[in-house]
């Protein structure tokens, strides 16, 4: 393995994360979002399997805001003009978003009701 290279990886993956975040207010409240929930989650004592539930569902949520800022740009540079192809391409990007961020409530209801009811 090329350290070297690898380390250039990690530099550009990591200017990409703070480029997202400084430029995409949707990214900075799902990033809060899941800071709330891991903090709830460990204020409750949830269980091993709940864990990997919920960071499995926060990180594919915050992945998939992150795929759709890219997106986002490559449709922002290959057109300004309106078009229906990049509205298609936003929308269905934007959609992938909201959709996992409709599942990750449902996930959150179910971690999080029963430890409600409980107290
Ligand atoms: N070039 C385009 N052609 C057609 N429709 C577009 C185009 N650009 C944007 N749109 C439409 O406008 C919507 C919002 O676009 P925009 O680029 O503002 O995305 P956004 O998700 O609001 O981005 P941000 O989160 O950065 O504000 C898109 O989902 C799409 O429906």
């Amino acid at each position: 393995m090329n350290w070297q290279k690898e380390k250039k990886r990690f530099a550009c993956a990591w200017a990409g994360m703070r480029t997202a975040i400084k430029e995409e207010e949707h990214l900075r409240v799902h990033i809060a979002l899941a800071v709330v929930a891991i903090a709830a989650a460990a204020v409750v004592r949830i269980s091993k399997w709940e864990w990997l539930i919920l960071l499995l569902t926060v990180g594919s949520v915050i992945t998939l805001e992150l795929i759709n800022t890219a997106i986002e740009r490559v449709v922002n540079l290959v057109t300004t003009d309106f078009h229906p192809l990049a509205k298609a391409a936003k929308d269905i990007a934007a959609a992938a978003v909201l959709f996992a961020a409709i599942v990750a409530v449902a996930i959150g209801i179910i971690i999080f009701l029963p430890y409600m009811i409980d107290k």
